[in-house]
């Protein structure tokens, strides 16, 4: 059980508040000329990965407080009992073992007294055998032809790290095309299903529960596709595999369970890639780089659980993220990758991180009083720079931002690399240093500008600066390296999690709206007006059935 201590109440809060009101107009770029050092001292290493955290509103004392504030939370106490299968997730009563998906040392993580390990490996090995033989050609489709598209129909957790991660080892892709329906209107599977094959087409149905309403909608139109053109149920056994924790309900759909992979409780959707949910990612790029991105994860798993606090970068990125959130009052978190692969990371965290820690009651049952999950969101640069960095400019919020950018394209093709990069140092240069109405001025003086012309117009110009970033360079996107740095996000969030006392790891916010679905559902089946509503959700309702 993780102890509760309200954030407000660990004992470096008040000091923080202090600390961040004696120092909040501090000025980054002040940091730096008074410390030629500063880039050593606040960035950090790990393989291929540099992090340099050295572009925030950030002084040694800061740091050292908040590295307080994790004492005070007893994170190492949390850690401990994350990777010891402890049921930190206390709401649903659940170990939370993403960890062990990628255990690669394979050291014995027990859950209830039994290790899990045998397990994981076994349901890894049965990935691997059918892999190879659904990318060898030796698995064949109902008319005895190889199979040339995977469709994955699942959604959440069972969706959005397979398209996040197959879309980032997009370089390191074999033959087979990959498809990813999600959403239950029909336009999503329609549009798939115009571009594949019933004969050369395997379905994977991904779900943890084996109940969403939406991906077994999918999965049963899917079907019926299928069995259109087969003309026979024998044709599901070739075309259809299962990836859930519930063989019940694979078995009621008609999946034989020879054909189902499976995982368990104590892996959230959310934290689901490493499991079979990954079964995708294999069929993509094979299953020696999807070892490899378990492998980048686990070294990550490693330094997260052994390296001190102050050199730790999920523990840093989630003290950073902390010191925005609730001191500065920032909202939101930015990601932003320079790298085209990695146009759904943000889109990945903004589940990973707003499904984890959007939560307003504390561990101990009661409201928390202070701030809790940011809103996460991003685009891939420089896309973002046309898009919205204006704002983070010039506008009048406080936008923490990541920016990710790889030393080596997969693509080095004339310059671009060159001039993607550039815009990469350049943004976060300017973030920090902005632009003061001298240097306007002298810029204007420069082109011979008259005075009348430029002095209304100074104002405009001038960028204030001081826009806090972490940049995270690394040597390329492999396998590996993504591995770690999806690893370091995740546990960013299970520290914040920690020191913001609330539970990460259940998703209680997201049944209300399927309760009130599967009651209005039922309610469209006719054309009779409805009244038992609010005034609004009535007349949206009967205005619907007037024009269907
Ligand atoms: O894999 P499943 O069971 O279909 O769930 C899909 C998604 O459903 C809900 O939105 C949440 O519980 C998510 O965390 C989950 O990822």
């Amino acid at each position: 059980m993780l102890k509760s201590i309200p954030f407000t109440q660990n004992p470096a809060y008040a000091k923080l508040l202090a600390h961040f009101e004696a120092t909040q107009s501090v000025q980054i770029k002040d940091l730096f000329a008074e410390d030629t050092e500063r880039f050593n001292r606040f960035s950090t290493r790990f393989e291929d990965i540099l992090l340099d955290y050295s572009k925030n509103r950030i002084t040694e004392e800061t740091k050292q407080l908040l590295l307080e504030l994790a004492q005070g939370a007893e994170l190492k106490d949390a850690i401990e009992q994350l990777f010891t299968g402890q049921k930190i997730n206390a709401t649903e009563d659940r170990a939370v073992l993403h960890v062990a998906l990628r255990n690669r040392s394979n050291t014995p993580i027990e859950v209830d007294g039994a290790d899990v390990m045998p397990e994981v490996n076994a349901v890894l090995d049965k990935m691997k055998t059918f892999s190879e033989k659904v990318i060898s050609g030796e698995w064949k489709g109902y008319t005895g032809q190889v199979i040339t598209d995977v469709v994955n129909i699942g959604i959440g957790g069972s969706d959005l790290g397979p398209v996040m991660v197959t879309e980032a080892l997009k370089p390191y892709k074999n033959h087979l095309n990959l498809h990813f329906v999600s959403n239950v209107d029909g336009t999503h599977i329609a549009e798939t299903l115009k571009a594949v094959n019933p004969e050369t087409t395997l379905f994977l149905i991904a779900s943890k529960t084996f109940t969403t309403q939406e991906t077994m909608t999918n999965a049963h139109t899917a079907r019926t596709w299928l069995l259109d053109a087969a003309g026979d149920d024998s044709a599901v056994a070739k075309h259809f595999v299962a990836i859930s924790t519930n063989e019940k309900e694979v078995s009621k759909f008609g999946i034989d369970t020879e054909n189902m992979f499976v995982f368990w409780d104590w892996v959230g959707g959310r934290y689901s890639l490493w499991s079979a949910i990954g079964l995708s990612i294999i069929l993509s790029v094979g299953y020696e780089n999807f070892v490899e991105l378990l492998e980048g994860a686990h070294a990550m798993d490693n330094h997260f659980r052994t390296a001190a606090f102050e050199e730790n970068i999920p523990v840093t990125l989630a003290l950073l993220g902390i010191w925005y959130n609730n001191f500065y009052g920032a909202q939101t978190q930015v990601i932003l990758p320079y790298d085209q692969y990695l146009h759904r990371f943000a889109a990945y965290f903004q589940q990973g991180d707003m499904e984890s820690n959007g939560k307003y009651v504390g561990r101990d049952g009661q409201p928390v009083d202070y701030q809790t999950g940011p809103i996460i969101w991003g685009e891939p640069g420089t896309n973002g720079q046309h898009a919205f960095y204006q704002l983070i400019h010039q506008g009048t919020k406080l936008i923490p931002a990541d920016f990710i950018a790889p030393a080596i394209s997969h693509n080095p093709i004339g310059e671009h690399h060159k001039i993607l990069l550039s815009n990469f140092f350049a943004q976060t240069e300017a973030l920090m240093n902005g632009k003061t109405a001298e240097e306007v001025i002298a810029e204007f003086q420069s082109k011979n500008v008259s005075p009348e012309v430029y002095e209304s117009l100074v104002a405009f110009k001038v960028f204030e600066g001081n826009r806090p970033t972490n940049s995270f360079l690394v040597k390329s996107i492999t396998p590996r390296t993504l591995g770690s740095l999806i690893a370091a996000y995740e546990h960013k969030i299970f520290v914040q999690g920690v020191i913001w006392n609330i539970y990460s790891f259940d998703q209680w916010g997201v049944e209300l709206g399927k309760q009130l679905a599967s009651k209005i559902y039922p309610e469209l089946q006719n054309d009779e007006p409805v009244n038992d509503h609010d005034g609004s959700t009535n007349g949206l309702i009967n205005a619907y059935k007037a024009w269907r």
